[in-house]
């Protein structure tokens, strides 16, 4: 947050408002993994001191973009995002099993959680990456603040041995967000999620 706050022009209300803000999201975010990794029957303590990233999206929708996408269909390059959408913009939507884009309308008071392609790696293919994308509805301005918890700070990212036997083999080869988001942000993977490159058996064309 500190590296955040010096990117922008903020004043030392701001800081402190966006400082606040990290630790609470920081902590539901903890909250929602332990919770997950005990109903998957995986043992605790294993997300503490993750690294998080937050980014302010700011949509400058017009007349001319509507209708268009405000940003492209990906799914996020992190185990879990928080994002706290705009209350009353809409925009959002996300991709179901069908391949269909739904939206998600704003409900204020509310955040949408999702898994990104880390937690479908560590998850052993258990948890889904989910699509999803942004379209210009109206000529406004449309507001968004993820917070991604990214993988884990040393070491690599590996589904744990309770969710590895001979029922579900070792889907990906172990590899840190570090080198998946740089493989990510090749231009081959710009729409799509590179997991396919980290199957261990990986299908043929
Ligand atoms: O602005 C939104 O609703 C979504 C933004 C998003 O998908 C992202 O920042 O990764
Ligand atoms: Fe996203």
């Amino acid at each position: 947050m500190q590296n955040f706050c010096s990117q922008l022009d903020v004043s030392d209300h701001q800081r402190k408002v966006l400082e606040s803000y990290a630790l609470l999201v920081n902590d539901l975010a903890m909250e929602i993994l332990e919770k997950l990794a005990k109903l998957m029957g995986v043992n605790g303590g294993l997300f503490e001191g993750w690294p998080m990233m937050f980014r302010m999206n700011r949509y400058h929708f017009s007349l001319e973009t509507v209708g268009s996408l405000g940003v492209q269909m990906h799914s996020d390059s992190v185990f879990l995002t928080i994002l706290q959408d705009d209350e009353n913009v809409g925009g959002l939507e996300v991709m179901n099993k069908s391949g269909e884009f739904v939206p998600v309308d704003p409900l204020p008071g509310t955040l949408v959680v999702n898994f990104g392609d880390i937690a479908t790696a560590w998850s052993n293919g258990r948890l889904c990456n989910v699509k999803h994308r942004v379209k210009c509805n109206e000529a406004t301005i449309r507001f968004s603040i993820a917070s991604f918890l990214l993988g884990p700070r040393d070491g690599p990212v590996e589904a744990p041995p309770e969710l590895v036997d001979d029922q579900h083999p070792r889907l990906y080869v172990p590899f840190t967000w570090e080198d998946y988001r740089k493989l990510r942000f090749t231009d081959k993977f710009k729409t799509s999620d590179s997991l396919p490159d980290m199957l261990i058996n990986p299908k043929s064309e």
